[in-house]
């Protein structure tokens, strides 16, 4: 069976395997304008080149600050649901390392439905450095695997990634615009085949592909 033949289900309620979900409108806005208030301290830890006065009472200010919101956390394995303009649900781990809105850690990579595939524009800034103002090569696959997950989701197939291979064909620079593109390429039983790519104006810097195992529903 191919991907043209797949009937394209809704994606299944996690709810339904007993994970928690939290709906994208519950997240304050405090919190998002929190995390990306983080994402620029910690670029800006990364490269500062302040004082040790300066550096002392700023590390005084985030521990009070880490302080002041660690009274309660969060499940680690928790959902946020979205509503896609079709009006149907979409899940994603909240704090995704590459994805999740509630992980400063992550760039966040915003994939969009494309013609046959998800899409996303990102602009990588130096924490996520390799090489000399290049970005680094494993991020670059964490992407690619954000991306083909991604799209085997949003085909209905959410699963897991059983092997991923990336070819790395030009360097991928940082603070510049990079494209992302993956889509569902076949399918076989419960293999989802995927395959996606990293654009710098046009150029592919980087292409993956992938096997994802679709989440076994009979068990
Ligand atoms: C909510 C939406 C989020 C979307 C974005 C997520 C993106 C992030 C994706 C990830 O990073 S996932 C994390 C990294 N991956 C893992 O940790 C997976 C670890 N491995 C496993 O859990 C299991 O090995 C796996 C689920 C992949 C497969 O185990 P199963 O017991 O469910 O499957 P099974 O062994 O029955 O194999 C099913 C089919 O896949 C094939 N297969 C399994 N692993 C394979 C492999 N590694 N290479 C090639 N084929 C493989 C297997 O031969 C068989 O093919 P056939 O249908 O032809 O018989």
């Amino acid at each position: 069976m191919t991907v043209h033949d797949q009937p394209v289900a809704e994606t299944p309620d996690p709810r339904e395997f007993g994970l928690s979900v939290l709906p994208e409108h519950e997240i304050p806005s405090e919190l998002t304008a929190l995390v990306a208030d983080v994402r620029a301290l910690v670029d800006a830890v990364a490269h500062t080149e302040a004082g040790p006065e300066d550096l002392a009472e700023a590390r005084a200010s985030v521990a009070a600050a880490t302080e002041r919101i660690s009274g309660t956390r969060r499940e680690t394995g928790a959902l946020m649901e979205q509503t896609r303009p079709d009006g149907t649900a979409e899940y994603g781990t909240l704090t995704n390392v590459v994805s999740g809105v509630t992980n400063p850690a992550s760039p966040p990579l915003q994939l969009e439905r494309s013609g046959d595939g998800l899409r996303a524009e990102i602009t990588l800034n130096g924490v996520y450095q390799g090489p000399p103002g290049l970005v680094h090569g494993g991020w670059i696959a964490a992407i690619l695997d954000q991306a083909l997950g991604g799209a085997a989701s949003a085909a209905g197939m959410p699963g897991m990634t059983a092997n991923l291979d990336v070819n790395y064909r030009s360097p991928t620079p940082l603070h510049a615009p990079l494209e992302v593109t993956a889509r569902v390429t076949g399918t076989e039983r419960r293999k989802v085949f995927v395959s996606g790519e990293v654009r710098h104006n046009g150029t592919v810097t980087a292409e993956g592909t992938a096997l994802m195992v679709r989440f076994d529903a009979s068990g």
